[in-house]
C-alpha cells in the first residue's frame, strides 16, 4: 500500500470458494492504482494486487487448478495519477504493465480523446500483446491512416495446468461518444460477422470467455449469449462485465454467468468454475458450478484470502510497483494541498438538494460565484452541467491536487449561447432531467448518460441496499468509514457494499452495514448575476461542452430555435470545470 494509505479495519469475511478454473477481475479502475488514501476498505494499491494475484496463483496451482486474470477497461481518466500529468497518463502504462493479465479489453474512456486511443494502440496493446482483445473496435492507424482492428478480435488458448480450451472475446458496449479516429461496431452487428460465427462454431471448446466493457445485465451481452447458445446449447459461458461501476452478477442460464467488479480499485472480482471438461478429460458429474465473490481491495482481505501476513504476503514485483506508484505520485505532486474541505460532500449519499450534496455546493457556491466571462458584463446567466461530470465524493479535510482530479477528471470546458429565453432554459432542464415525457430520439437511456454511471441503471437495486436503521448510518462528520458496532468475535461491522445480485446477497467478501443512496438529477443549474428576485427575460445560456449533443436534441423538444453547434461560443476561454473548482477551493477553503 502507499505510505499515506490508512490501515484496513478488520471485519468479518466470507471465504473464496475455489474451483477448477479461477478468475480475478478488475474493471473501471480509472487510474486509481494508488488505491484509496482516505478509505481503509479500499486502501490496497496495484502493487498489492500484483502480490495478491501471484499468491492466489501459487495457491490454486498447488492444487492443480488454474487462474486467469482479467481487466475490462476504463483504466484511464479519473485520478491524479493518470490525469494530472502533461500529457495525461505518462506514468500509468508503466505501472499497469507489471500485472500479468490474461485477457484485457478497452473501455469507452480509452476512446473519448484521439491521443488516448492512440496511446492505447501503441502502448497498452503492445504491452499486453497476445492478451488484449478488441472484437468490435477499429482505429485509424496514426502512421498509415489505415483502419485496423485495435487488437485481435478473439483468441483460443488452453489453460496452463488442466488444458481447459477457452475461446475468448473482448467487447465494448454500443458506445458512440468516441472521437472519430475509432469506430465501435454495434455488438449486434459484430456477432453477425463471419469471423465471429466461425469462432463460435468451434466444437473443441470447454469454455467461452467474454471479457467486455459491457454491463452484466445488458442487451449486448444477451445478444452474445443467444448467438453462442444457437451454436452450443450447453457449453459454459463466463462473461466479465464493466461500465456501470457496480458490483453485479447476472445469470443467463445455469451454465452462463456475468460478473461485474465495481469501480476505482474498490473491488477485486473473484469467480470460480468447477466441473468443466478439458482437452483430456470430459466433464465429471452434473455440470459446471459457478461461484462469485466481490473482494474489498485492502490488505486485511488479501492476507485473509491468501492465508499470509505482512511478512509473507508481498512479492518483490508487488513491492517495486508500489514504489513506482509512490514515485509517480511524488513527481506529480499529488499531495499538494489546495485547501481544506470543512465537511463531507456526497454525490448520492444525501438527497439533492441538500447542504451536504456536492451538486448543491457546485451550483450554489462554486459555479454561482466563479463563472464570469468579462466580455459579457453583468448579463443574467444560467449555467448547466451534467451530474456525471463529477466522479467522486469530497471528504472533510485536505483537498489536494489528487482530490481535484478524482472529482473532476475531464477536460470539459464551457460554451454559451446569448439571449436565450429563460423559460426555454427551464424547459430544457425539465427535458434533460426527465421531468416531462418525451419520445423518439431522446430516449430515457440517452439522457441517463448525463448522470454518473452508477446512477444510470440499477438504481432501484442500489437504493434497495439502503438501510433505514439510523444506528447503521455513518457519522457524517468523520472519515468515510468508521466501525459502528463490535461483533461477539471482536470484529467490527463497517458501512460498505451490501450487494444484491442474481445469486442473492452473499457475494461480498466483507460483511458490511449498508449505505443509503439517493437518485440525483441528470443536470443541475446555477444562476449567475442578474436580479435574484425576478426571473430574467433572456439569459446567457452557459453549458459544459460534454452536454452539447444532448442540448441539440432537448432544444428541439423545447421548441428553441437555436443551433447549439453553430450559434454557441466559447465561454471563459481556456478555463475548464477542473480549473474552476481549483480556483474556488484556493479562495474559499483555507486550512486552519
Ligand atoms: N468528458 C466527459 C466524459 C464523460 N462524462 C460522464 O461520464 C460518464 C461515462 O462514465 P463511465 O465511467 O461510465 O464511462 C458519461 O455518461 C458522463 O456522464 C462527462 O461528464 N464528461
Amino acid at each position: 500500500a502507499q505510505p499515506a494509505a490508512p490501515a484496513p479495519i478488520s471485519a468479518p469475511l466470507r471465504d473464496l470458494e475455489y474451483g477448477q478454473l479461477n478468475f480475478l477481475h478488475t474493471t473501471d479502475t480509472h487510474g486509481w492504482l494508488a488505491g484509496h488514501l482516505s478509505e481503509p476498505s479500499y486502501s490496497a494499491d496495484w502493487g498489492d494486487y500484483i502480490s495478491f494475484s501471484t499468491r492466489i496463483r501459487e495457491k490454486v496451482e498447488a492444487q492443480g487448478q488454474d487462474l486467469l486474470v482479467i481487466d475490462t477497461g476504463d483504466r484511464v481518466e479519473g485520478s491524479g495519477l493518470y490525469d494530472s500529468s502533461e500529457p495525461k497518463g505518462i506514468y500509468l502504462s508503466e505501472i499497469l504493465r507489471h500485472q500479468h493479465i490474461d485477457v484485457i479489453t478497452s473501455g469507452n474512456h480509452e476512446l473519448y480523446q484521439k491521443n488516448t486511443s492512440i496511446n492505447e494502440l501503441l502502448t497498452t496493446v503492445t504491452n499486453f500483446r497476445g492478451h488484449y482483445l478488441a472484437s468490435n473496435i477499429d482505429i485509424y492507424h496514426p502512421v498509415t491512416q489505415e483502419l485496423v482492428p485495435l487488437a485481435p478480435r478473439y483468441k483460443k488458448f488452453t489453460t496452463k495446468l488442466q488444458g481447459i480450451r477457452v475461446v475468448a472475446f473482448g467487447f465494448l458496449f454500443n458506445f458512440n461518444g468516441n472521437y472519430n479516429n475509432t469506430i465501435v461496431q454495434p455488438v449486434e452487428e459484430t456477432i453477425q460477422e463471419e469471423w465471429f460465427q466461425e469462432a463460435i462454431q468451434d466444437k473443441e471448446v470447454d469454455l467461452f470467455l467474454i471479457a467486455g466493457h459491457v454491463p452484466a445485465h445488458s442487451p449486448e451481452y444477451r445478444a452474445i449469449f443467444r448467438a453462442i447458445r444457437k451454436a452450443h446449447w450447453a457449453t459454459p459461458i463466463q462473461f466479465f462485465a464493466g461500465h456501470q461501476h457496480i458490483r453485479d452478477y447476472a445469470k443467463y442460464d445455469s451454465k452462463a454467468y456475468a460478473l461485474a467488479s465495481g469501480r476505482f480499485m474498490e473491488t477485486i472480482g473473484f469467480m470460480s468454475i468447477d466441473g468443466l471438461s478439458t482437452s483430456t478429460r470430459p466433464s465429471a458429474g452434473s455440470g459446471p458450478v459457478f461461484k462469485r465473490r466481490y473482494i474489498d481491495n485492502n490488505l486485511f482481505s488479501f492476507y485473509h484470502h491468501t492465508g499470509l501476513d505482512e511478512e509473507s504476503f508481498p512479492t518483490e514485483e508487488g513491492l517495486s510497483v508500489s514504489q513506482l506508484i509512490a514515485n509517480a505520485r511524488s513527481a506529480l505532486q499529488l499531495d499538494v494541498v489546495y485547501g481544506c474541505a470543512p465537511q463531507n460532500l456526497w454525490m448520492s449519499r444525501v438527497p439533492y438538494p441538500h447542504p451536504d450534496s456536492v451538486y448543491t455546493w457546485l451550483e450554489s457556491e462554486v459555479l454561482a460565484t466563479s463563472l464570469k466571462d468579462e466580455s459579457r458584463g453583468d448579463t443574467p446567466t444560467v449555467a448547466i452541467m451534467n451530474t456525471g461530470g463529477i466522479r467522486f465524493d469530497i471528504f472533510k479535510g485536505q483537498f489536494t491536487r489528487d482530490t481535484v482530479w478524482t472529482i473532476s477528471p475531464f477536460s470539459n470546458k464551457f460554451r454559451y449561447v446569448k439571449d436565450v429565453p429563460y423559460d426555454k432554459v427551464q424547459l430544457i432542464m425539465e427535458v434533460l432531467n426527465k421531468q416531462t415525457k418525451i419520445f423518439s430520439e431522446l430516449s430515457e437511456e440517452t439522457l441517463d448518460n448525463l448522470a454518473s454511471p452508477d446512477q444510470q441503471e440499477h438504481i432501484e437495486h442500489v437504493l434497495k441496499a439502503g438501510n433505514e436503521d439510523p444506528s447503521l448510518r455513518m457519522n457524517g462528520d468523520s472519515l468515510h468509514q468508521v466501525p459502528l458496532s463490535k461483533r461477539s468475535d471482536g470484529t467490527s461491522i463497517i458501512p460498505g457494499y451490501v450487494t444484491q445480485d442474481d445469486a442473492g446477497s452473499d457475494g461480498d467478501d466483507t460483511i458490511h452495514s449498508p449505505i443509503k443512496m439517493y437518485q440525483v438529477p441528470n443536470c443541475i443549474q446555477a444562476h449567475i448575476a442578474g436580479n435574484a428576485t425576478t426571473a430574467p427575460g433572456t439569459v446567457d445560456f452557459v453549458y459544459i461542452e460534454f452536454i452539447e449533443p444532448f442540448l441539440v436534441l432537448a432544444g428541439k423538444y423545447a421548441d428553441l430555435n437555436v443551433d447549439f453547434v453553430k450559434d454557441s461560443e466559447v465561454y471563459m476561454s481556456g478555463v475548464s470545470m477542473t480549473d474552476v473548482i481549483i480556483n474556488w477551493v484556493e479562495k474559499n477553503w483555507e486550512c486552519e
